[in-house]
């Protein structure tokens, strides 16, 4: 640790012996204190280092040095740091199984291309409808249930992955839980682990942590292959749709470098996993932000009346819908879900502005202080979405047919690593807040003991790498009774026609009593998957 305060390093909060600067980190909401930070010693770079337990993190907060960093000087700044409390978390040796965790090796780059393949083909089919099939039922959800919202609205992203990835909606809460215990696993703030790094090296007897991740770690694996051949298995009776997983097996199993099954199950289950929280995060704050903004609100509701006249919005008319965008990407500037951005490991030493920069520093790209930056942000802590429609502010553009798009924001990250899902989410944002948004009144919910408005809060969230807003409660008041009816009416016909599809695929006769109800009924006891076949892995 003798080099810790070395001049040569860039400069940051003065760090002590061995633990660097670990013990004023809040964990909770630590992009707070990074920003902080920045604000002190970042001020005259935009960049600051800092020490925790022996790891150097290059926290930066101006965008231009992100981008000479990781995106100029991508060739040797786009490695990932190790997460201790994973099994060979960036597939070092060979566990091939969480491609935005993976390390800058072969498996990385195969299963990127791939992705990138599908999401595009996906996206090119217009996702075969899911999007809006499951946005039609998360309205109709929202009108039998409107308490549940929290959980309709991760279990529609989940159920749009689900299908995208296995063709099969009926996944979607076992995904949602599976994709939790990663996104937890994988947090600072997650196990302890992550922190306090050398608990992880107890002997596994005697070592909870490990314990536990082995256990979900094999549950993950195992129901990952099991939903690979049952595809297969479907596919042999002719009997499986469109999705991902049929669309490897028909074509990209013997183009694709793929190893075999297990790889192919990883790439694939990880997919799936991380559209959910990813898309569920903005669109909760979408909720926050539209009950705190009323006359925003009610300008997205005028444009889309006016541009739909009484239809829900569809993509088609995405080039007609600015107000709608705007409020969308000022909701993720303003409560970004992935604040403290995903770090980046360096390959090799580099010099920049004349500081030195350890091979195997963490590049920590910090969205929460990129998006509140007061110059190119003007009155960065209020929603203010005519930054983005309005000539005179500096993040305006032209034309308001294709801007705003929150493509290429920095909250996707940098250079090679930049996320492949910008497209996806664009579209299910645009979709699902534009269906809300012409079938509801977003409101707070009015205490029927008391009377009064119970709040909506702003600041409130977990700090898990992406975050979202801790429980709250809100009112969706459909905006008039034909408005409902035809809400419901969508949802039926859409059901009605999926169930027919399906039941025609599977050579049997739609009976339409059979018809489910928007509401889920309780979830079957699962049978535990077998981890037998994937503990020889690691
Ligand atoms: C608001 C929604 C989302 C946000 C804010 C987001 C953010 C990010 C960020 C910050 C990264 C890391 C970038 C870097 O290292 O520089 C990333 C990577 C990634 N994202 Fe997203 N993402 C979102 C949605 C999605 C969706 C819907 C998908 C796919 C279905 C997706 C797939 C991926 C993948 C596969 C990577 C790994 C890329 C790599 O490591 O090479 N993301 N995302």
């Amino acid at each position: 640790y003798h080099d810790m305060n070395d001049p040569r390093l860039p400069p940051g909060p003065l760090k002590l012996p061995f633990i660097g600067r670990i013990h004023d980190l809040p964990i909770q909401l630590m992009w707070l204190k990074f920003k902080e930070w920045a604000e002190i010693h970042g001020k005259e770079n935009g960049f600051y280092m800092t020490d925790m337990l022996g790891a150097k993190f290059l926290v930066v907060s101006d965008e231009k040095v992100a981008e000479d960093l990781l995106v100029k000087r991508a060739r040797y700044n786009s490695d990932r740091p190790v997460i201790r409390s994973l099994f060979d978390s960036k597939s070092t040796h060979g566990s091939m199984e969480y491609l935005p965790l993976m390390g800058k090796n072969q498996y990385w780059a195969r299963q990127r291309k791939l992705s990138h393949a599908y999401l595009t083909e996906a996206s090119n089919a217009n996702y075969y409808g899911v999007m809006y099939h499951e946005t039609k039922r998360w309205l109709a959800r929202l009108m039998e249930d409107p308490d549940s919202f929290q959980f309709s609205l991760e279990d529609m992203a989940s159920k749009v992955m689900c299908q995208l990835t296995w063709d099969d909606p009926s996944l979607s809460e076992y995904c949602t839980k599976s994709a939790w215990g990663l996104l937890t696993q994988m947090s600072p703030a997650g196990p302890i682990t992550n922190v306090l790094t050398p608990l992880w090296h107890l002997p596994f007897f005697m070592n909870p942590w490990k314990q536990a991740e082995r256990k979900r770690h094999d549950e993950q694996q195992a129901w990952w292959m099991e939903r690979f051949l049952t595809v297969k298995n479907n596919m042999a009776m002719g009997q499986q749709r469109p999705c991902w997983t049929r669309q490897y097996i028909e074509k990209s199993e013997k183009r694709s470098n793929m190893s075999g099954d297990y790889e192919a199950s990883c790439v694939l289950g990880m997919l799936a996993l991380v559209g959910i929280f990813t898309v569920a995060g903005p669109l909760s704050y979408y909720l926050v932000t539209m009950t705190h903004h009323p006359a925003w609100q009610a300008a997205v509701q005028t444009e889309i009346d006016d541009v739909c006249e009484g239809r829900m919005p569809t993509l088609e008319d995405m080039p007609r819908l600015p107000v709608l965008r705007a409020c969308i990407k000022e909701t993720m500037r303003w409560k970004p879900n992935v604040p403290t951005g995903v770090a980046h490991e360096t390959e090799a030493d580099d010099v920049y502005k004349g500081y030195f920069i350890p091979k195997g520093t963490r590049i920590l790209p910090l969205d929460w202080a990129f998006l509140r930056n007061p110059e190119r942000y003007p009155d960065p802590d209020n929603f203010r979405p005519e930054r983005w429609l309005q000539p005179g502010w500096p993040t305006y553009q032209e034309p308001l047919t294709q801007y705003p798009t929150i493509k290429g924001m920095s909250s996707f990250g940098w250079g090679q690593r930049q996320c492949l899902g910008m497209t996806l989410t664009q579209d299910e944002l645009v979709v699902a807040c534009g269906a809300l948004s012409w079938c509801f009144n977003l409101k707070p919910k009015t205490d029927s003991l008391t009377g009064e408005q119970l709040p909506v809060p702003l600041d409130k969230s977990n700090s898990l790498l992406i975050i979202k807003p801790d429980p709250f409660q809100m009112a969706f008041e459909p905006r008039s009774e034909q408005r409902k009816r035809e809400a419901l009416r969508l949802w039926r016909d859409s059901e009605a026609k999926d169930f027919t599809q399906r039941a025609d695929y599977a050579g049997k006769v739609a009976k339409p009593d059979e018809v489910t109800s928007a509401v889920p009924r309780p979830l079957s006891a699962r049978p535990l998957p077998s981890p037998s076949f994937c503990s020889e892995m690691l």
